[in-house]
């Protein structure tokens, strides 16, 4: 169980996109990144405004979590997300916003990133992450969902500072 209370919180969504040619051009010539690498945005606005997150937002009335990440990647950098696969749910809690957190993980996607009002997207080499600059929470689980696995977690946060860690992988996600 995540949290006693996680069926009440308001459901929100992130979405991690990986990416790569098959072929050896380099990053950004042909519109595509070089192997391995991941979609994250600079947020302009909201929770976590100022770091590298991946592209999401707060599940509408009337939307499940899989039409809510698509709705937002569009959004927020403009781009279609074609095959979300769940990667993982977390809790979070803190002093001024607490939410379910669904992430979801994808490869395919049609369209380029641009910059919104709300993101300035940019391509990450998977093994070099702007951590410094990324909820530290993000830190534990980010790298296992761009390899592919899964996991649950509880991140209570307090004065900005994560205050109770609670993460466990290789977990079944499908349906929570
Ligand atoms: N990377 C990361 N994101 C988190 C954590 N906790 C948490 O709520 N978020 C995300 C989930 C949502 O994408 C986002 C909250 O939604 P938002 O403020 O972006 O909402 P929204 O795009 O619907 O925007 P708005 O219209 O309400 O401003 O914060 C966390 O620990 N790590």
């Amino acid at each position: 169980m995540l949290d006693d209370d996680a069926d009440e919180l308001p459901a929100a969504t992130l979405c991690h996109l990986v990416d790569g040619d098959d072929d050896d051009q380099p990053s950004g010539e042909d519109g595509r990144p070089a192997h391995d690498e991941t979609l994250l945005i600079r947020k302009k606005r909201g929770v976590g405004s100022g770091q590298w997150v991946g592209p999401g937002g707060k599940v509408e009335p009337g939307e499940t979590p899989r039409q809510c990440v698509v709705r937002e990647v569009r959004e927020e950098v403009g781009i279609d997300v074609l095959d979300p696969e769940k990667a993982g749910v977390f809790v979070y809690r803190s002093d001024d916003w607490d939410a379910v957190v669904h992430v979801f993980r994808a490869t395919e996607y049609a369209g380029t990133p641009e910059e919104t009002e709300e993101a300035d997207p940019a391509w990450f080499p998977v093994d070099d992450l702007p951590l410094s600059e990324m909820w530290q929470t993000d830190r534990e689980w980010l790298p296992v969902v761009l390899d592919g696995g899964t996991f649950r977690g509880r991140f209570v946060y307090s004065d900005g500072e994560p205050a109770d860690v609670d993460v466990t992988f290789g977990v079944d996600v499908r349906d929570n």
